[in-house]
């Protein structure tokens, strides 16, 4: 990873430099959408190679993709409900609507794309599934049938870092399997999440903003689809302020507890940038669509009280007695018959799990776009100058 000094670079560029950095910007764009045809028969030859198995729902969605990509909508009458696997593959492919052929397209090769990195790295590591990592800005504990994921980097607010995607990725994959009965997910400090370190950005790969918003969208697919397939109860114990992808994620937990002093913000278009986490979908179904426009398009900032009333919170604790409340509580759920309380998550979220993994694909092209642009390029300059604070 090449480190771009934005901020510095920023400030010393002429109007002419600018104008032709958008063009290179726009000229990139339009060469990824070229290339994708070639990437897509790439992706298709790449399969073939891959050596383990992906399991039945990523080669459902692989399949659905790939459909989209080469012949649009689901056009097929809709099989018998005793035919099992063909009414599995037509709900997969008729789940993605009317998903454009192109981003069916890029999805699918950026899907292949993961399964053949995380195969090649698990390659000449034995027992490397096994390892429990050691993470650095997480703390994970195991206790009274809780496994608790917690955010560890207070002096940022808990910004998530890419490498923090990846290792809450891999907590909850881990938790997911463990033998507790319930997952947390809360913040260390005054603040509860302030999103998307916006450092991220600054990170240029050696190909480019393009090849960073294509590393940028597998990233944020995974990590979405983590929160999406996750098999347990998922509970948000938010004790302070949250901010972004840490309030649009919210949508997809099982309970949210709030401390009164957390506030939900998602500052979206103030970046330049368009809601993720399912929340275009998730956020006017739990609050209706006016209240969603408000949070998502304007960016209005929510007290505790005021989500909870929407909604979007499940119960608000003073803060002084916050996490005892919250861990006397959760230890008696955690008591409960683990197998019924899965079976009861899972009949609840499969419902709309295929629109859901949907959504996150269109949110993440639309996001893709909005990080090549000059709103976005700007407001996040803006806010690494110091000029804002969102
Ligand atoms: C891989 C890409 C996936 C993209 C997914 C899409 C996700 C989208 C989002 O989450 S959008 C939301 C992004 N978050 C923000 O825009 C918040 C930015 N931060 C702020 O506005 C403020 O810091 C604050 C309101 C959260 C807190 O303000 P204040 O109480 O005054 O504290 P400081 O600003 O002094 O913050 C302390 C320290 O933390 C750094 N920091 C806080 N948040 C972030 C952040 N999101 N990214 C990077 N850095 C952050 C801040 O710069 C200070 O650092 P310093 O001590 O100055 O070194």
């Amino acid at each position: 990873m090449v480190s771009v000094t934005w901020t510095v670079a920023s400030f010393s560029l002429s109007p002419l430099q600018v104008s032709s950095f958008l063009v290179q910007q726009m000229h990139m764009s339009q060469t990824a959408m070229r290339a994708s045809h070639k990437d897509f028969e790439t992706a298709v030859n790449q399969m073939k190679l891959l050596k383990k198995d992906p399991g039945n729902e990523m080669k459902l969605k692989l399949y659905a993709l790939y459909k989209q990509a080469t012949e649009g909508p689901c056009n097929m009458p809709k099989p018998g409900v005793l035919d099992l696997i063909s009414k599995a593959k037509w709900d997969s492919w008729n789940a993605l609507g009317s998903l454009p052929k192109e981003t069916a397209r890029q999805n699918y090769v950026e899907l292949v794309s993961s399964l053949s990195s995380s195969e090649s790295s698990s390659q000449g590591k034995p027992g490397a599934d096994s390892k429990q990592p050691g993470y650095e800005t997480l703390v994970v504990t195991s206790e009274d049938g809780i496994t608790k994921i917690m955010l560890n980097r207070p002096t940022k607010k808990n910004a998530i870092t890419t490498q923090m995607y990846q290792d809450i990725v891999l907590a909850l994959e881990a938790a997911g399997k463990d033998d507790s009965t319930i997952t947390v997910l809360t913040g260390n400090g005054d603040y509860y999440c302030s999103g998307n370190d916006l450092n991220n950005f600054t990170d240029i790969p050696p190909g480019g903003i393009e090849e960073q918003a294509k590393n940028n969208a597998i990233l944020l697919r995974n990590f979405v689809g983590c929160f999406i397939d996750f098999p347990k109860p998922l509970v948000a114990a938010v004790n302070g302020p949250a901010v972004g992808i840490s309030v649009t994620l919210l949508g997809l937990f099982d309970i949210v507890y709030a401390s009164d002093r957390a506030t939900f913000h998602t500052p979206f278009t103030h970046l330049g940038q368009s809601p993720e986490g399912c929340s275009s979908y998730t956020f006017p179904k739990i609050m209706g669509p006016a209240k969603a426009a408000e949070m998502l398009i304007f960016g209005k900032k929510l007290t505790a009280r005021e989500a909870c009333a929407q909604g979007l919170v499940t119960e608000v604790f003073p803060d002084s007695t916050f996490q005892k409340e919250v861990w006397t509580r959760l230890k008696a759920y955690s008591k409960l018959p683990p197998n019924a309380m899965r079976t009861s998550k899972q009949l609840i979220r499969n419902v709309e799990r295929e629109k859901l993994h949907a959504t996150n694909s269109e949110e993440i092209s639309a996001l893709q776009g909005r990080w090549r642009s000059e709103e976005c390029t700007n407001a996040v300059m803006n806010f690494l100058s110091r000029k804002v604070k969102l």
